[in-house]
């Protein structure tokens, strides 16, 4: 079943503004790994806005889970470049706070706090962040800041994570620590996941289906199946048949950018 469709979706801002996106047709299947790849601009935030219902479509339909997105979603979790933790709060206080003010959520989260914290502890210790509870944000490094940020967004159990390069600030080496904590919790607890990133590697790593768009306005130019078998590690990444992929969706992409220049 498709969680996420995308029905000849255009988006402008404004009246007069230009098109951000045009005629974008596509579907996520429940419990797939979809990245969304392509150069700055080309609209693949304001996909995220337009799933999460931040933003309504000029034209087209938007469904989330078989209904038309006509407001802001609860059952999505975003992560965004920056980890966004409130400095005066705990680690185990930031990741609850969706259970705080959601209001879907506030009443069992005050019936049953203990409850919900005992959650938190453990979605902390499956990302390696156990004893970092109470700790506050400017105590961790950045890729623990990111692993908490993933788990305020899973706090809630959605069945949609939206990440908007969530990994694009951290060092070479952490940014792949954390490919492998996203690919274990997606692996063992399925959810749908819609990632959008400029790294073909993250993106070839991680994901079933990649799309690549191109700008001005963004469309949908290629979609490619990765058939890598599962569970994968980080050596698949180099092996040919990594690269071959890899090397595939950057040719998209420079063409898509000789047309556009
Ligand atoms: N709030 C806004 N008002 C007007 N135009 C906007 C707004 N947000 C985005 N745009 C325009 O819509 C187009 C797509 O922007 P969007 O942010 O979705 O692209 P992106 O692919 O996420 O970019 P980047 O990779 O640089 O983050 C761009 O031309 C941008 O200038």
């Amino acid at each position: 079943m498709d969680l996420v469709e995308f029905e000849n979706v255009s988006m402008r801002y404004g009246e007069e503004g230009p098109m951000a996106i045009e005629n974008v047709t596509l579907s996520v299947r429940e419990n797939e790994f979809v990245a969304v790849v392509g150069p700055s601009g080309c609209g693949k935030s304001t996909l995220m806005k337009l799933v999460t219902g931040l933003a309504p479509p000029s034209e087209g339909y938007v469904y989330l889970d078989g209904k038309q997105v006509s407001g802001p979603q609860k059952g999505v979790g975003m992560a965004f470049q920056a980890s966004n933790l409130l400095p005066w709060r705990t680690t185990l206080d930031n990741i609850l706070l969706p259970m705080e003010i959601v209001q879907e959520y506030r009443h069992r989260f005050r019936a049953e706090k203990a409850k919900f914290q005992e959650q938190g502890r453990a979605l902390l210790a499956r990302v390696g962040l156990a004893g970092c509870e109470d700790k506050f944000p400017w105590e961790l490094s950045g890729g623990m800041q990111q692993r908490a940020s993933i788990c305020r967004a899973l706090i809630h159990k959605p069945a949609l994570l939206m990440l908007d390069e969530p990994f694009a600030a951290l060092d070479a080496f952490t940014r792949e620590e954390l490919w492998c904590m996203v690919r274990d919790l997606w692996q063992e607890d399925p959810f749908t996941v819609v990632l959008v990133t400029h790294d073909l590697r993250e993106a070839v790593f991680l994901a079933d289906t990649v799309y690549v768009m191109s700008k001005g306005p963004g469309r949908i130019e290629a979609r490619k199946e990765v058939n890598l078998p599962r569970p994968r590690d980080l050596a698949v990444t180099y092996t040919d048949e990594f690269a071959e992929l890899v090397f595939e969706l950057r040719d998209h992409i420079g063409r898509i950018r000789e047309d556009t220049q």
